[in-house]
């Protein structure tokens, strides 16, 4: 037998790799321009990934530095710094990377059937919903320093059984929500589980994700050989509605409508501050409000240059929910005129939200709600700004382009549309002008970097059997509705989109797209 070689020593060029501490001081001093150690271990991708993860970790602190709130620790129980903030830009840039490294750092050591079988369970989601829809995040508030399982059982509504409720929560604490204690059953709260407490909007999001959305993934694979379903691309035969078959509804939003008491209503009613009068719909725009806070759709407030513009700008929210954006967009410039229009139900919410969040833009005229069908209707003509977040993705190409024409027939030339979404990457990595490129050896997406937008693709697939586009099949979309695409606003996560009126000229796309300069991806 040969001998086998030691592995050569790591050496890392003469400088120690830094702890986080010590890497945070020398950041401390400004001038000094701080060194990136480079690791080499021998293999060319393991060092670029190390370095990676480190100068991306690096960019994280800065951002909490900046903040003058502290590093988070992974077991702190107080409010996490970041989590309110609504810009985000140059955090969520860099855990973008961090997260793309370490996965890919992970999957390239690890032996591939450990990486598919942690795929093959993912079980935490509905460990997830249970844990939400029994308010637990609610009840180990009021205990600070932890609680015993079998004591967060008894106080759950259907005094749940302690072992069984310990084993989720075991799974729960391995995954990095909530903290068991230095006896097992000992259960504390953790920074990151005060967003399942049952008033903050991003826990409708999660218990939509794992309730509603569970329920369709789990029968996709099934839909995928049925005749009806396979092909189809209307919302009535989709996963979702193949789940529920036996209700007959024709989509998503009538089956919420059908069931105040189900679903994310259900785990949530008792807690609204009885704003709403139908449950399972206002649930669903709380779940939607948790979404924007999650892709960080609120940092357009700060990213577009809204101040520029004249008084009385006028900017119509299309399918606007509760108007989350517009209400973030009048408070910080009160110049906007905004128009709110949507379903007459969901509008009557917006109503009353925007009447205790803000009352004196309804009082002063600065916002008006018009209920409108976007499928059949235009809506309300001549406004300078027509605004779409999380429309589009919701319905297949030729409802897509139905909605655009009734947008595109109520514009004036000068009127623009923003159409705020998820943009997937294409296979022509130079189709996009936009795109980030992930540094080497990432894959050009940023892998797992970006997982929640292929999560949205699967999301709109499952649920209406639509999709998250590329920036090509968006300038074809518009170009279907006689709209062109001029300027793109990228928000690391997401990006807004911007179309005008067909016009004679074709846009100039030759300097970066006509982008405002400080708007141009980094
Ligand atoms: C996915 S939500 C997006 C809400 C909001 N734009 C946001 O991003 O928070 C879709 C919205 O479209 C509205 N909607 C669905 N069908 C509609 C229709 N035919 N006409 C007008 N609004 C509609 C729903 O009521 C809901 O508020």
């Amino acid at each position: 037998m040969g001998s086998i070689k030691p592995p050569s020593p790591f050496v890392s060029n003469s400088i120690q790799i830094p702890t986080f501490l010590e890497t945070f001081t020398f950041m401390d001093k400004p001038p000094a321009p701080f060194s990136i150690p480079r690791i080499q271990t021998g293999t060319r991708e393991i060092d670029a990934l190390l370095n990676l993860i480190i100068t991306s970790t690096m960019d994280a602190l800065t951002e909490y530095k900046k903040t003058g709130a502290g590093i988070p620790t992974p077991y702190a129980t107080e409010a996490h710094p970041l989590d309110n903030v609504p810009d985000a830009l140059d955090l969520k840039r860099a855990i973008r990377t961090l997260e793309g490294a370490c996965e890919a750092l992970c999957t390239t050591l690890a032996q591939p059937m450990h990486t598919i079988i942690n795929r093959s369970m993912p079980f935490e989601a509905q460990c997830m919903r249970l844990v939400i829809g029994n308010h637990i995040a609610d009840i180990l508030e009021q205990f600070p320093s932890g609680l015993h399982v079998a004591e967060i059982a008894s106080k759950t509504k259907n005094r749940m059984n302690p072992r069984k409720l310990g084993q989720v929560m075991g799974l729960l604490a391995a995954r990095g929500c909530f903290r068991e204690g230095d006896i097992r059953e000992l259960v504390r709260q953790q920074s990151s589980l005060l967003v399942l407490r049952s008033t903050d909007p991003v826990s409708a999001y999660a218990h939509l994700s794992t309730y509603e959305s569970g329920k369709a993934i789990t029968i996709f694979p099934e839909t995928m050989a049925i005749p009806e379903y396979v092909d189809s691309e209307t919302t009535d035969k989709c996963a979702f509605t193949y789940a529920v078959q036996d209700e007959e509804v024709t989509g998503f939003y009538e089956w919420f409508r059908k069931h105040p008491d189900l679903g994310v209503a259900s785990a949530f009613q008792r807690q609204i501050r009885g704003l709403f009068t139908e449950p399972s719909m206002q649930m669903f725009d709380q779940s939607m409000i948790g979404i924007t806070r999650v892709e960080g759709s609120l940092s357009i407030v700060n990213n577009y240059p809204w101040s520029e513009l004249a008084q009385g700008t006028t900017f119509c929210d299309v399918g606007s929910g509760f108007g989350t954006i517009p209400l973030a967009l009048v408070k910080a410039h009160p110049h906007l005129k905004i128009i709110l229009q949507d379903l007459p139900n969901s509008l009557e919410q917006a109503k009353k939200m925007w009447n205790s969040e803000y009352p004196q833009a309804i009082q002063s005229g600065v916002v008006r709600f018009e209920p409108l069908d976007f499928i059949a209707e235009a809506p309300v003509k001549d406004q300078d700004i027509y605004y779409m977040k999380h429309i589009v993705h919701n319905y297949p190409d030729a409802r897509a382009i139905k909605i655009l024409k009734n947008v595109a027939a109520a514009m004036k030339p000068s009127s623009v549309l923003f159409i705020h979404e998820y943009v997937m990457a294409s296979q022509d990595a130079h189709e996009n002008p936009l795109a980030a490129k992930a540094p080497e050896p990432l894959l050009s997406n940023y892998g797992s970097g970006n997982l929640r937008k292929y999560n949205q693709d699967l999301h709109m697939l499952i649920l209406f059997n639509a999709r998250q586009r590329t920036y090509e099949q968006f300038r074809g979309l518009g170009e279907s509705a006689g709209l062109e695409l001029i300027e793109l606003v990228d928000l690391v996560e997401m990006l807004v989109l911007k179309f005008r009126k067909m016009q004679d000229a074709k846009a100039d796309f030759s300097d970066g797209l006509g982008m405002i300069p400080a708007l141009r991806a980094s």
